[in-house]
């Protein structure tokens, strides 16, 4: 596709929590995510890919050269530049805005850095309940104006091409950041957290989930066609505290944003849910409101696509992202057949989680060209 950073576009026209309306947009050419997402038949399957912009493009290590990870979140002509990126190479259904679950923390007055080789850290992790009291509501016009900016301006750079992606962390993969203080194997300092101080940590899954709410309304207002929620650690809770620390606050969400669509239609968009490693939980899941469920490769695609079917529930996924390393002939094959199982209703394909930063290009293209050939 040949895209461009919009040059000479006047200034988002609207506060955070106005819809701009689509008629202010281009007209769409291609809805299939979005069809699919609402259960509707659609003529090719869409396919779009968890981190598909990032360190395995050269164009992107490139971009990074210049600037830190975060500055270019807040630039919104270079978080759009970074975004057309991988559409330029690739047939995909969907764009997703470059930005990081972990903006959401920094809206509420905590230090997110991004180190070379360590991934996140947070200099000052919540330690105890005291230290929650350095959480403060963010004003959402000043604080999201940079994110609303690039969507707004990536929304109209796309052309109608393809829907844009907005998205956010779940409230408890970010309380699970906040208080480990960055990426854990075990995350046992956020485990202990919440048995030791449940009380407390509701009260900050709840803060936490008041501006997850806020932020994902303003990016449909700005130009957002289709969220998804990262849970990507639910599968760390057994079911008991699954319903207690993660499943209402997913619940709370898809409320709050199916409720502003009622409000007004135009801001009515289809919710996906990706919450990782918590197949053993993927019944009470679909009778949740979201539209679509993202599957990592532990689920077995055919079980889940039955579950989809009786609860009316698109599945998204779910290819193992350690598989784009194998022979392309292997990728071709496992796509396809993985492709067939979704289907061309209630189906949107994707990895089982972000691709790997070493993963070759071509190799990810084998495995786009191959869901496309269903
Ligand atoms: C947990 C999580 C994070 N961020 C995100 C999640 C949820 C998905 C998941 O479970 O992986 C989501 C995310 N992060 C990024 C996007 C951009 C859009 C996309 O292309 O998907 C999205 C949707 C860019 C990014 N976010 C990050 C990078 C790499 C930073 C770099 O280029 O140095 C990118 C492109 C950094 C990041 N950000 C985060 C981690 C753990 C890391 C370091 C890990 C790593 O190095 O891959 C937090």
């Amino acid at each position: 596709m040949d895209l461009q950073v919009a040059e000479s576009l006047p200034p988002r026209p609207t506060s955070h929590n106005t819809p701009i309306g689509q008629a202010n947009f281009p007209p769409m050419e291609n809805t299939r995510i979005l069809q699919a997402a609402r259960g509707e038949e659609v003529d090719k399957i869409p396919v779009w890919v968890m981190r598909q912009a990032g360190r395995y493009l050269p164009e992107f290590l490139k971009v990074k050269e210049s600037y830190d990870f975060f500055t270019i979140c807040t630039t919104p002509n270079v978080a759009c530049e970074v975004t057309l990126q991988p559409l330029r190479r690739f047939a995909l259904d969907a764009a997703i805005i470059f930005s990081d679950i972990l903006v959401v923390p920094q809206f509420m007055g905590m230090e997110v850095l991004m180190l070379p080789a360590k991934g996140p850290s947070f200099p000052q992790p919540l330690l105890s309940p005291e230290d929650a009291k350095r959480l403060i509501k963010p004003d959402p016009e000043t604080a999201f104006k940079p994110y609303l900016d690039s969507i707004y301006l990536t929304r109209h750079s796309l052309k109608g091409k393809v829907p844009l992606i907005g998205f956010t962390g779940g409230p408890f993969t970010l309380f699970t950041y906040m208080v480990e203080g960055g990426s854990s194997n075990t995350f046992t300092k956020s485990r202990k957290w919440i048995f030791a101080h449940p009380e407390e940590t509701k009260n900050i899954l709840q803060m936490i989930t008041d501006v997850v709410c806020e932020f994902l309304y303003a990016q449909v207002c700005s130009g957002a066609q289709i969220i998804q929620v990262f849970e990507s650690h639910a599968g760390l809770l057994g079911p008991a505290d699954f319903n207690e620390f993660i499943l209402p606050y997913l619940n709370q969400i898809a409320s709050f944003m199916k409720a502003k669509g009622r409000e007004n239609p135009e801001t009515d968009v289809p919710l996906i849910l990706f919450a990782k490693d918590a197949g053993f939980m993927l019944e009470e899941l679909f009778m949740t409101s979201y539209d679509a469920f993202g599957l990592d490769w532990t689920i077995d695609i055919s079980k889940a696509k039955v579950l989809g079917q009786k609860y009316k529930k698109t599945i998204q996924g779910n290819f193992d992202p350690a598989m784009l390393y194998a022979p392309q002939d292997t990728i071709r094959a496992r796509a396809f057949a993985m492709a067939q199982v979704g289907g061309k209703s209630g189906y949107i394909a994707n990895l089982g989680h972000g691709i790997y930063p070493d993963t070759s290009p071509d190799h990810l293209q084998t495995f786009i060209e191959a869901v496309h050939t269903v």
